[in-house]
Parts: structure tokens; sequence; C-alpha cells
């Protein structure tokens, strides 16, 4: 339990780096077990999806040594995995499960997989019926929807699939199953997700094609073992940009941090939303572009948040309802059905909470609606519902009262960002 206690006139201020981005410290542990040989990686992101990751393929005999942020991972090639001794425990993850299924998919052992209580709830029938399309004989509850499911995978075929919903993690999993499978899998994504799947293969000299929104990759390449450097996670540095541009008198700089276009969605919302905020691409680390994003503080006006906008700032629409809340006007967050099955039902969640702050919003099926009030939130005692966005976001809205706010369950805020108190602390000046 956590309680903070800000003055409402403060303004945040100063400069940060944001821990490695996690979409892509998966990837890179992932991708290196399949690879020949010995990747490095810097700048790994240590959350606990991250680490589930990490033993998961640690459980599965593959040599990974990990001092701080620096890992170090020697792949067997795409046929080194072991059968592991114990079921593979992933956490909070839904990015290891439907990445992970994708790999056992194509590997010829008995595996079982299992989660924590949200994780169990969450589907994955968006990925096992693909992947079954492709041979792989899965099962678990619900007819292999929910987990626990076990795995006995091999002799893949492959398929050409067009994504029924607009996630890249189904698009990845497929991807990755086809590494596996003889002949070319295509997988066709009617709105861009994040690529960082497909950039990365390239990195470890997989040839990877796009042609229009169609992704093709060939199986029984050989992943070349590489050296990865993870840049920020701007879904983590979301919560203190979106911080400093509602509070006037604000002037953060996040540096290092990634701006591959099909993550940046939250900058572009914030510029339209009137953000004074700029950003700058200072280099690429493999395929990836990198930068520093400066904002200042300012008055924000509503908007409409929707259609292939969605998939570019998903985990970030809990922080940016939000800063909707301190908007002139309404905005409105449609298409975004899909945030009903993250950790917790973020639509719910966000409800919740921002209403007994005192804000005028209203959940629909597939989004929000937020009126923005521009006015001091009520304080109060509130959970994070285990899920670290929600639990952010709570922290954030703490600078908007002068009432104090009480977070209970704050520490599933590690699961994507570790260091998160210490960098609020250091641009609030406040200890909690
Ligand atoms: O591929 C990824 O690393 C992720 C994809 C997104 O999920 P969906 O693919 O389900 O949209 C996102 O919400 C998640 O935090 C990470
Ligand atoms: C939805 C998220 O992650 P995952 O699906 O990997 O649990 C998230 O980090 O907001």
């Amino acid at each position: 339990m956590l309680t903070f206690s800000q003055k409402e006139e403060s303004s945040i201020k100063g400069t940060i780096s944001v821990p490695g981005d996690k979409s892509i410290s998966h990837r890179a542990i992932m991708l290196a077990a399949l690879a020949n040989g010995e990747s490095k990686i810097k700048n790994f992101l240590t959350g606990e999806d991250c680490l589930s990751t990490l033993q998961a393929f640690e459980d599965m005999g593959v040599s990974i040594k990990r001092d701080g942020q620096s890992v170090s991972v020697t792949g067997e090639g795409l046929n080194g995995l072991k059968e592991a001794k114990v079921p593979l425990d992933l956490g909070n993850s839904g990015t290891t499960t439907r990445l992970l299924l994708g790999i056992l998919a194509g590997t010829p052992n008995h595996y079982c997989i299992y989660g924590d209580q949200s994780l169990t709830k969450r589907p994955m029938d968006r990925v096992t019926l693909p992947l079954r399309e492709m041979g792989a004989k899965i099962d678990g509850r619900e007819d292999g929807n929910l987990l626990p499911i076990s795995v006995r995978g091999g002799s893949l075929k492959p398929i050409s699939y067009t994504l029924p919903i607009n996630s890249a993690q189904v698009k990845s999993s497929v991807l990755l199953a086809g590494l596996f499978a003889e002949g070319v899998t295509k997988v066709i994504e009617p709105v861009p997700t994040r690529d960082h799947t497909e950039r990365m293969l390239k990195a470890f000299q997989v040839d990877v094609t796009r042609a229009g929104n169609e992704i093709s990759l060939k199986g029984n390449q050989t992943l070349i073992a590489t050296d990865i450097e993870v840049p920020g996670d701007i879904s983590s540095a979301a919560f203190f940009l979106c911080a400093a541009a509602m509070k006037k008198g604000s002037h953060i700089t996040v540096k290092d941090v990634g701006l591959n276009p099909t993550r940046t969605g939250v900058v572009d919302v914030l510029k339209r939303m009137g953000a004074n905020l700029s950003v700058s691409t200072n280099r690429y680390i493999g395929d990836e572009p990198i930068g520093d994003i400066t904002v200042d503080g300012g008055n924000l006006k509503g908007m409409t948040i929707s259609g292939d906008d969605i998939p570019r700032l998903i985990d970030e629409l809990p922080i940016i309802a939000l800063v909707a809340s301190q908007a002139k006007g309404k905005t409105v967050i449609q298409d975004a059905r899909e945030l009903r099955l993250k950790e917790t039902d973020r639509i719910q969640a966000v409800v919740d909470t921002l209403s007994k702050m005192g804000v005028s919003i209203s959940g629909t099926e597939d989004g929000m609606i937020i009126e923005g009030r521009q006015g001091p939130l009520n304080g109060g005692t509130f959970n994070s519902y285990h899920d670290h966005r929600i639990g952010m976001m709570v922290a954030i809205a703490s600078l908007l009262t002068d009432e104090s706010v009480t977070l209970t369950d704050e520490e599933c805020i590690s699961i994507s960002y570790p260091s998160f108190f210490e960098d609020f602390g250091s641009l609030t000046g406040s200890h909690v």
C-alpha cells in the first residue's frame, strides 16, 4: 500500500531514461534462444513479464546468463529446445504465452504452460486455432482456449492467415511457428500492429518480407546469433509524457526511447490534443529507431481516438483516458474492445477508478467517453486491479489532486516498470 500526497499546483520536471522495451525484450530472448550461438542483449527489461520469458527458456535447457540488464543467451538452433522437466510458469504475461505457443507448436516435445489468475482468464484460442491449423497438437481448458495448456508440436505445414483481430501477439505467434513449417507462411494484417518480430527476425538474418499488409516467411531458415540493444519502452515513458503534458509548468525529457512508428500513437495523440511535444530520432539500434521526447505542460483539448490509431497505443489508453479528463471538451475512444481482454478489463477498471476520482466517464462496449473537467480530482483509496498499467495511472492521477491518494496492490507495477517509483520521485520531487 502506498500513499501519495502531492500538491495540486506541483509540476514535474527533469530528464529520465525509462527501462527497456517489454515487447522487444521478450522477442530478444526468444529469437536468441532459437539462434545458433551466443547473443548478448543490453538494456533488457528486468520486469516480471520478461523474467517469465527468460525462466521459461532456461527451463527448456537454454543457457542464459544475466547480470542486471545484460543478458547472454546461447541458442542451439531451431531444434535446440529440450523438454522441460516442469510446467512452464508464464506468470502474468500474455505476450510470453502467445509467442511461446508459436514456438512450442514447432517443437517436437511435450510442454505444459500455466500462469497467474489473470493470465488464466485470458483467451488463447486466438493463437491455438491457427497453430492447430498448422498441425500442432494443443489441448487446454475450454478446448485449448484457456490455460493450463499442453502442447505437442512438430511437423508444421505453412498457412496463409488473415488476422481476425488486430494483434501483434497473434501475428508473431503464427510467424514464429512459420519458422518451423515446411514452406512459406503468410500473415495478412488488415491494420498495422507493432512489427518488432519482423524487424528482429531480420536482425537474426531471417528473410522475412512484407508486401503491403502481407508478411511472408519461409520455414527452416537458420537464425544467426546477434547482439541486441533494447530501446527504452515508450509504453512506460507514456506515463510521464502524459503527466507532463497535462500539468502546467512541467518540462520533461525522456531519453533513448523506442520510436518505432507502430508504437508512437501516444505521441501523435498528445500532439493532436495540443500538447507541446518534440521528438528527435537520434539513431537506430538494429532496425529500431531510438531518440528523445520532450514535453511541456499546457492546455489540451479532447478528441476522438479510433481505428488504425488503436493498435499503436493500445497499452497507453488507460493513461490517455486520464489525460482526457484534464482536457477541454469530450474525448471518445472507440474500436478498443481488446482492452476488455488485458490483465484486467481495462475499460471497466478505468471507468470505475476515474469515476471514483470525480471524472465524468462512461464505458462503451469498445471504448470510453470522457468529459474533460480541468479541475482537481478526488483523492481516496484505489486498487490496481493487479494490473500494472492501472496502478501507474492511479499514481499519475495523484498529481492532479491536493487530497491524498492511496494505491493498494502496487507491487504489480514491477511487471513492466520495476523502477517506476524511483522515476516518479525524481520527476515530482516527492518520496513515496
Ligand atoms: O506483441 C506484443 O509485444 C504486445 C502486443 C499487444 O497485445 P495484442 O497483440 O494482444 O494487441 C500489447 O497489448 C502487449 O502489451 C504487447
Ligand atoms: C497487455 C499487456 O501485456 P501482455 O498482453 O503481455 O500481458 C501490457 O503490458 O499492457
